[in-house]
């Protein structure tokens, strides 16, 4: 018996022009996955005032990069990729792209599969690792979405949650660095500087994000595969606001190994699958230039797996293998994520505990006084710990 089979694609979603950058920014932070709150009802009036406030500075960044993110273009072409190395591999099958903070939207994606008829959609995140805030995200998003009834809930469903083990995928990996670096001048002499995007230590340590525990072994496999003796080191990258995140931070280490003698660098992206503006304007900008104040001479980035062949092969593999082993439904993989705290202010208003009115009465306080001030002044707390 075969279905109608439909892929969706999940990612992030980036501005496309200049004036996208504030509405973006807004989604972004309007989302309680991204910033934390006690209190559901400030989410919204902070995620407007981060946005008004940050997208002058995000962008610059932006214009920096030609005036938008490829990220849409690039997801594009690895769906096309996949929709044709399926269909060559005997699983014909529709590939769809639904964006969490950007067009086009998971929202649009789920209409689409309704119109197409799609009888089983096998959800594959574009984030190796699982991350509370990229992939967990975007699954209670469409859990969301099956459970008040749209076309996701008359359909059969499989999730493919992470993927960072797989050896497709590690093997990628491992051709694009030895590509790049066997084509340096002296690649002995080259230190491997695994950058991974952060997260808030807190999602590790308190909620159980899963996140940094495979990003470390990812990293522990790339490294055996690709079995050469250069040193390497794992940091992590793109901090924002003021809590701390997931050490250590890849703007310190560029200058501790420029002061160790490190002459040659090699900049790998470990968790993202597409080009966008932390490798383009991060990396290749900002830690470029750090590089050179801190005495590196030569840097270097592995470039993003985009549509890179054996990648798209092993993307393929996970789906027809998801579409043929038991089904992993959204729920299951939200659930599998415990003791995961996810949506805490969603706790909060169910019941009036003494500690929610206490929290309630204070942040309520101290929150409307900060934002007050910032308005007023255009300095303030939330100013001085760099969300902006
Ligand atoms: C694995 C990848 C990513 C993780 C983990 C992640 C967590 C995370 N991000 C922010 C804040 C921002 N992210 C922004 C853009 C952005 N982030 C990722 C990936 C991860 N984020 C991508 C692919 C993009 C899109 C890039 C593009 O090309 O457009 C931005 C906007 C850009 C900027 O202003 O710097 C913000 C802000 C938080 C707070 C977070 C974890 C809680
Ligand atoms: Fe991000
Ligand atoms: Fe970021």
């Amino acid at each position: 018996m075969s279905h109608r089979l439909g892929v969706l694609l999940l990612n992030l979603g980036g501005p496309e022009r200049l004036e996208d950058v504030r509405p973006f920014l807004y989604n972004l932070f309007a989302d309680p996955e991204i910033i934390r709150l006690p209190l559901p009802w400030l989410q919204k009036p902070l995620a407007w005032f981060i946005a008004t406030m940050r997208h002058r500075r995000s962008r610059e960044n932006y214009r920096q990069i030609g005036g938008g993110s490829p990220i849409r273009h690039i997801t594009e072409e690895q769906a096309n990729a996949l929709a044709q190395q399926l269909y060559q591999t005997g699983h014909p099958a529709q590939v769809y792209i639904g964006m969490r903070y950007w067009h086009p939207f998971t929202e649009e994606a789920i209409a689409q599969i309704e119109r197409d008829g799609v009888e089983k959609l096998v959800i594959l995140p574009l984030y190796p690792q699982y991350s509370i805030s990229t992939s967990g995200s975007s699954l209670r998003l469409l859990e969301r979405l099956r459970q008040t009834g749209t076309y996701l809930a008359q359909i059969e469903h499989t999730v493919i949650p992470y993927w960072y083990q797989r050896p497709g995928y590690i093997g990628a990996m491992v051709d694009l660095i030895r590509q790049t670096l066997y084509g340096l001048p002296a690649p002995d002499r080259v230190h491997l500087l695994f950058s991974a995007h952060g997260v808030p230590r807190s999602y590790v340590d308190k909620d159980g994000d899963p996140y940094q525990e495979q990003i470390e072994i990812c990293v522990e496999l790339i490294v055996k595969a690709l079995d050469c003796p250069n040193a390497h080191t794992l940091t992590y990258q793109s901090r924002v606001g003021p809590v701390e995140w997931l050490q250590p931070y890849t703007e310190d280490v560029i200058p501790e190994l420029g002061a160790q003698g490190v002459r040659d660098l090699l900049v790998i992206p470990i968790s993202f699958v597409s080009e966008h503006i932390e490798t383009l304007q991060e990396i290749d900008m900002e830690y470029r230039e750090l590089a050179h104040q801190s005495g590196i001479i030569h840097f270097h980035r592995v470039p993003a797996l985009n549509t890179h062949p054996r990648f798209i092969q092993d993307l393929a593999a996970a789906v027809v293998e998801a579409n043929t082993a038991s089904s992993v439904p959204l729920n299951q993989v939200i659930n599998l994520q415990k003791p995961v705290k996810i949506y805490p202010q969603e706790r909060w208003q169910w019941g009036l505990t003494p500690a929610a009115e206490v929290w309630n009465g204070r942040l309520a306080m101290v929150g409307f006084m900060a934002l007050l001030m910032e308005m007023v002044t255009g300095w303030g707390p939330l100013h001085l710990v760099g969300l902006m």
